[in-house]
């Protein structure tokens, strides 16, 4: 957030004084005018806290007043209260309150209470808004308040907003759960402020197309890139046909399969080459994917794996083993835990007892991030926002998904399909969000019924034509 409030410096210093939160108000009030369909004779309540999105928040109701809504102000610290927003709204024939029933009798209420500002946990007087009945629509301003706007965290309680109109740029806390699931839909409202690269940013469609390999006349397949699984045992023979049906959809030329459900592979999918005399056998490949349903010899394999010079991706019981080993050097290595694992491998470095799962859950950048530092691994850390850390400090948040995902194997398609973007030469994070972004789509076309899905549901979704296209150069070349 310093990025934002230096790009808030360097243009307010270029520009009259007060334009920036005239702008952010305009555009608030502009939103919240649509959501209300008729502003004339509705009740609009402002919560107003004491720092600038209390003002924002103070003129946009004062606008919404000149149309005719019947405006009150709750102020949370009046003495601290932003002047000349509570004087625009005055003039406008808004009026302050202390009734908090206005709350529950408001059509729409603007949370101004804090936004990037924040600092801590809501203080009581405000707390007391997040549990309280409402019959109108919440509207945060910039963020809704308690959540923290730069990571996404919540401490304590948070007011939960049907809509958020954020000013400038997406804070990574309306992208990162827990804070997304309080924010609803975010509307974007240009200020005008110029950002430097964005410390966390979401692939766009456009990226995506960009980064996917599509083969040309020249391709075979050892172009396009051998994959090789080490995934599945006697007791889970499943992740193995899984993740080989991910890295089939993941556009490998080649898929070599390691392991002893070599037989129920084939029988799935004939194309794969199979072997069952262990990795340096295997023949030649440009990524490994190690670990899904391994069971107990997964550390033999892991070590032949981050031996064999290629990248490796490790997931699942592979993790375990890496956690069992701490961090390791020399190897390109991609890791995919859910926060039980993404735990397991802190303390596996830390040497400490492993954190709690729900706390890390609560926290995910700072997770994912320290993860990627300590092991010196791109981390996808999966879960109901996924998030992808570069070990050079870099992070993505996947802008796709559906909590349909949450379902038995659909990790192990996730690691084929990363696996097999490794294979075909994407950078190691390159690979890791694309592959989020591509398993998040599928996942919600195969749920598009609203039924549950099953992992293979989601591999063949894949293909869908939909996410074809996203292989198919646009027509302008851009
Ligand atoms: N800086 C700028 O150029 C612009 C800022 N804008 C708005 O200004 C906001 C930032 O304003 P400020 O820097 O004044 O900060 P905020 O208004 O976000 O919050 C700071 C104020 O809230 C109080 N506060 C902090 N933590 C609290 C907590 N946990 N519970 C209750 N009160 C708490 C502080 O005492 C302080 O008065 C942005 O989020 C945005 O809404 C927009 O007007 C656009 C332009
Ligand atoms: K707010």
């Amino acid at each position: 957030m310093e990025q934002v409030r230096a790009a808030e410096a360097a243009a307010m210093a270029r520009l009259p004084e007060g334009t920036l939160m005239q702008r952010a108000a305009h555009g608030l009030a502009a939103v919240c005018g649509r959501l209300l369909g008729r502003v004339y004779g509705s009740r609009v309540l402002v919560l107003a806290g004491s720092g600038d999105n209390g003002g924002d928040a103070l003129y946009a109701g004062a606008l919404l007043a000149r149309r005719g809504a019947r405006v009150r102000a709750l102020l949370l610290s009046p003495e601290r209260v932003h002047a000349g927003g509570l004087a625009a709204l005055r003039a406008a024939g808004g009026r302050v309150t202390d009734d908090q029933r206005e709350f529950a009798a408001a059509d729409l209420v603007l949370d101004g209470i804090v936004g990037i500002g924040g600092r801590g946990g809501l203080r009581p007087e405000a707390a007391g808004f997040a549990g309280m009945a409402r019959r109108g629509t919440v509207v945060a301003v910039d963020v809704p308040s308690g959540v923290v706007a730069g990571t996404g965290e919540v401490a304590g309680a948070a007011l939960r907003a049907d809509v958020t109109v954020c000013f400038g740029t997406y804070k990574p806390g309306l992208l990162v759960d827990p804070g997304a699931s309080y924010a609803g839909v975010v509307h974007l409202v240009e200020i005008g402020i110029e950002l430097p690269e964005a410390a966390v940013t979401a692939l766009q469609e456009a990226d995506v197309r960009r980064l996917l390999p599509v083969p040309d006349v020249e391709s075979d397949k050892y172009r396009r890139g051998v994959v090789g699984i080490a995934a599945g045992s006697a007791k889970y023979p499943g992740a193995a046909v899984l993740s080989v049906a991910g890295a089939l959809r993941g556009g490998a030329g080649l898929i070599r399969y390691v392991g002893s459900a070599a037989a129920e592979v084939v029988r799935r999918f004939p194309e794969v080459v199979v072997s069952d005399a262990g990795l340096a056998a295997a023949g030649r490949v440009q990524s490994w994917v190690v670990g899904p349903g391994g069971g107990d010899g997964v550390g033999e394999v892991l070590d032949q794996a981050l031996g064999a010079g290629v990248p490796v991706l490790v997931d699942a019981d592979g993790l375990t083993e890496l956690a069992r080993r701490g961090p390791v050097a020399g190897a390109s290595l991609v890791l995919t835990p859910h926060t039980g694992e993404a735990a397991r491998l802190l303390a596996g470095a830390t040497g400490q007892a492993p954190p709690d799962a729900a706390g890390l859950a609560a926290s995910r950048l700072a997770t994912a991030r320290r993860l990627a530092e300590l092991y010196g691994a791109t981390v996808l850390l999966k879960g109901s926002t996924t998030v992808v850390a570069d070990p050079d400090g870099r992070c993505r948040v996947n802008p796709t998904g559906t909590p349909w995902l949450a379902t038995a194997g659909s990790g192990d398609v996730l690691a084929g399909l990363l696996g097999s973007l490794l294979a075909a030469g994407l950078a190691p994070f390159d690979a890791a969000s694309v592959a989020a972004y591509l398993h998040g789509l599928a996942g919600r076309h195969a749920a598009e019924r609203g039924t549950p899905i099953t992992a293979m549901d989601v591999a063949t979704a894949v293909n869908h034509q939909g996410l074809g296209e996203l292989r198919r150069p646009p027509r302008d070349g851009s």
